[in-house]
């Protein structure tokens, strides 16, 4: 299901082109390919290990692949190689385990201002920053739209997982970004506020915002998102429309294991199959 149809002619909103990325030593992802167009949700799956993070840490700047040799980077988002990281940002809100311990430890950092510190790519608020009445608006509105308006005041070190994760997503979109990557964004929640927030994310997709989930989980895959990307021990095990990529044998592949998927309405699971 396609955020809205205007992306036509737009440039993709990630291509990855046989991209490796060393750590310790060895490739954690090797010769990686990927293509998400803008306004395709899209889910990327696999097991502990698999590179899951590292993907995400080398779209977000913070780790480079190997130099192709080619002059040209492996990394293009919304058609360009070179970002400033800043930038970069404004056009990708991102969340991760990373950024979540970042804002929850001890240091006071009141949700309101960590929500419009986000116009500024800064962590808190400080003299220097000039804040509109316009920057709270968007900021008190992203807020509403993950439903934690009432978490305004409370110290984000106070708050439980999935308080933070939501005010951290109300962050990550009050600039309006093309995309949200997200990864893991479930871990930590308990099953009603894994559902609650499901639908949050369901309401975001459709209002266009492209999606790009990381998970090892597949019933968060949100009925919205049509894309899968299966990886494992780096590589691209397989990719394209869900109902292709989620079946008992490619997730056997990913998760080394005999898996079972069931289907129920638009919603996957899938368990390791009776031995
Ligand atoms: N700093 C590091 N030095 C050496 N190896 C690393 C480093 N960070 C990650 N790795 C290795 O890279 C591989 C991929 O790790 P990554 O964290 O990307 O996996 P993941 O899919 O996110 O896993 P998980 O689901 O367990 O979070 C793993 O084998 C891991 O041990």
């Amino acid at each position: 299901m396609h955020a809205d149809t205007n992306h036509a002619s737009a440039p993709p909103l990630l291509e990855i082109d046989a991209a490796t990325v060393l750590r310790g030593g060895q490739p954690v992802l090797d010769r990686f390919s990927l293509r998400v167009d803008a306004g395709r949700h899209t889910a990327i799956l696999g097991g502990n290990g698999s590179g899951k993070s590292t993907l995400v840490q080398l779209i977000a700047r913070q780790l480079y692949p190997l130099a192709p040799g080619n002059g040209r980077s492996p990394v293009r988002v919304f058609g360009r190689e070179h970002w400033n990281v800043t930038e970069l940002r404004g056009l990708l809100g991102i969340v991760s385990p990373a950024v979540q311990r970042d804002y929850t430890s001890e240091m006071p950092l009141e949700v309101f201002d960590v929500v419009v510190s986000g116009f500024f790519a800064a962590r808190g608020l400080g003299l220097d920053h000039q804040v509109s009445e316009s920057m709270r608006e968007r900021a008190r509105g992203a807020l509403e739209q993950l439903g934690a308006s009432q978490l305004i005041g409370r110290e984000m070190a106070s708050l439980s997982t999935g308080e933070a994760r939501r005010v951290l997503i109300a962050r990550a979109l009050v600039h309006r970004p093309r995309a949200l990557l997200l990864d893991e964004p479930c871990a930590g929640l308990d099953l009603a506020s894994r559902r609650r927030f499901l639908e949050s994310l369901r309401a975001l997709a459709r209002s266009g915002t492209t999606l790009l989930l990381v998970t090892h989980h597949v019933e968060e895959i949100i009925p919205e998102i049509d894309q899968v990307l299966l990886l494992g021990q780096g590589r691209v095990l397989r990719q394209g429309d869900k109902a292709a990529v989620l079946t008992g044998d490619a997730l056997g592949e990913a998760f080394g294991m005999p898996v079972h998927v069931a289907q129920h309405g638009d919603w996957y699971d899938a368990a390791a199959a009776p031995p």
